[in-house]
């Protein structure tokens, strides 16, 4: 199961990340309006530090995000917003770092409207329909995503906290898409600065009540 942890800023906070949780990925927000925002004086610290780093966008322009791609070294691209289907395609012959949709979930999803993202992107993620748009620690409904009807691989996102793990690995078992988790303001001590001892503690759940591959 893969784990990605969202709205790293703090050099020493995403060391004792790395060395202790050891995430597939890191999240670095790139939302001017996100209290995780990472400003651009933190570009120099952040390239170098060796785990895969996904750049999570709003409505930005592709312009912008190339930029970022080059910038930090973005291995995935997290489109968060109304991001077209026309508009991953484009950026899609533009960059070789992986493409992820956001979904935001609502009451409902039309599983239609998500098939012409298929051919571009690597995978996509459900997190809480909410106006900020992302960070809510908010759940929405799980129950939604069992009638899921692509092979595509998914991570789950919104209101994660320690207590899911169990949860998530129930999820996984009835549906084998869910590839992983994404966590964030359910293990913060403050925005942008993450709880080591909750992520471990997460992470030893996952392992011991299943497994973690
Ligand atoms: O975290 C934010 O501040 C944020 C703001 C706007 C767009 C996306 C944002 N976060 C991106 C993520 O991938 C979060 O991990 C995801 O929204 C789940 O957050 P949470 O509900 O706090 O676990």
């Amino acid at each position: 199961m893969e784990l990605k942890v969202c709205g790293m800023r703090d050099p020493e906070n995403i060391r004792s990340l790395i060395s202790e949780v050891g995430p597939d990925w890191m999240g670095l927000i790139f939302y001017p309006k996100s209290p995780r925002n990472v400003p651009d004086e933190k570009a120099a610290h952040l390239k170098e530090f060796p785990v895969k780093k996904v750049g999570v966008f709003v409505n930005e322009t592709e312009q912008e995000i190339l930029k970022k791609v080059d910038q930090f070294g973005l291995a995935a691209i997290q489109l968060h917003g109304m991001e077209t289907v026309d508009f991953v395609k484009e950026l899609s012959e533009k960059t070789d770092s992986e493409l992820w949709k956001v979904i935001s979930v609502g009451p409902e999803i039309d599983w239609k409207s998500l098939e012409g993202y298929l051919p571009f992107v690597s995978k996509f993620l459900f997190d809480t329909a909410t106006a900020a748009h992302g960070g809510s620690g908010k759940r929405f409904d799980w129950e939604i995503l069992k009638t899921y009807p692509f092979d595509k691989g998914f991570l789950l996102s919104g209101g994660l906290d320690e207590e899911c793990a169990e949860e998530v690995l129930d999820l996984r078992e009835q549906i084998p898409q869910l590839q992983g988790v994404d966590l964030n303001s359910k293990f913060e001590e403050a925005p942008g600065l993450k709880n080591i001892e909750k992520l471990i503690n997460f992470k030893s759940r996952l392992i011991h009540s299943g497994t973690n591959n």
